[in-house]
């Protein structure tokens, strides 16, 4: 593993150990068993394709390790409204926050905010290392976790993916290269994401997509993530067949992320 990812894998696994001391992990599970009716993540990527349009995952993300702040003015709320809106016409299928702290200056109200604010599904956007974080995710009101296939080995993978099911939130597993695809298509979910965003090296390549696209087999629904920023790179992975998009920066830096999605993806 990469020493950035390896860093951050690590730290997760610490914030994990303190955050089982404040909420022990049988609490945890209970506060997630006790919450009801999520909302249905594929359902309503699976609608705007059903439409004919790019089922877009619109992030909401202050910062990151390789640009440091991204948007100064940041309302969680505000965002997850204008995404939900969009230009009234072209608008997003859901939501990704990023809950993480020390690298994405992220936390877990944000997500609570974006999640109250609208009635898109949202992904909870963190590092997951530990079963406890599933339910921990649940807890916040994620509807969909994301797994990392490179912060995971196979049996914690299947195992946490199982924690999400049993508590009805979608699984969206992430991929950057051949090896880590095999592994996540031995996973049930059909939320597979090719992060064009080389985690180690913060290189970004859109060639990342088209070359594994060739391996997901059909029954799969296919997410590009990352590095999506002009209406020529919609056009380019749309006539390559792919429908489902995870954006963040290009409507971070954006007055109206709202409209700039809907321009994006016009
Ligand atoms: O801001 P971008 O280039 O549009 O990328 C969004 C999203 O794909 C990116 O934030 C991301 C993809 N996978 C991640 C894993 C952890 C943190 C962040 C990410």
């Amino acid at each position: 593993m990469s020493d950035i990812l390896k860093k951050i894998c690590d730290v997760k696994l610490e914030e994990v150990a303190a955050a089982k001391k404040r909420l022990p992990f049988a609490d945890m599970r209970r506060d997630a068993e006790s919450r009801v009716l999520t909302r249905d993540f594929e359902g309503a990527l699976r609608a705007k394709i059903a439409a004919g349009q790019a089922a877009v995952i619109a992030e909401i993300k202050k910062a990151s390790p390789s640009k440091g702040v991204i948007r100064a003015d940041f309302i969680p709320a505000d965002i997850a409204q204008s995404y939900a809106e969009g230009d009234g016409k072209v608008s997003a299928a859901c939501l990704s926050v990023l809950t993480d702290r020390q690298f994405f200056q992220g936390q877990p109200d944000y997500l609570k905010q974006a999640r109250a604010s609208c009635q898109l599904p949202v992904l909870r956007k963190d590092f997951m290392v530990d079963p406890y974080q599933i339910y921990e995710s649940r807890a916040m009101g994620a509807d969909c976790v994301l797994l990392i296939a490179a912060c995971l080995q196979d049996g914690l993978m299947a195992e946490m993916e199982q924690i999400a099911r049993s508590l009805d939130m979608a699984v969206l597993v992430e991929v950057h290269d051949g090896a880590e695809l095999e592994r996540a298509l031995r996973l049930a979910t059909p939320l597979v994401g090719i992060n064009n965003r080389n985690l180690r090296t913060f290189e970004v390549s859109l060639q990342t997509t088209l070359e594994l696209q060739k391996e997901v087999p059909a029954d799969r629904l296919l997410v590009t993530e990352s590095g999506i920023l002009a209406p020529a790179d919609v056009h380019m992975l749309r006539d390559a067949g792919v429908h489902a998009f995870l954006v963040g920066e290009a409507f971070m830096r954006a007055p109206d992320p709202g409209l700039a999605l809907a321009r994006l993806f016009a």
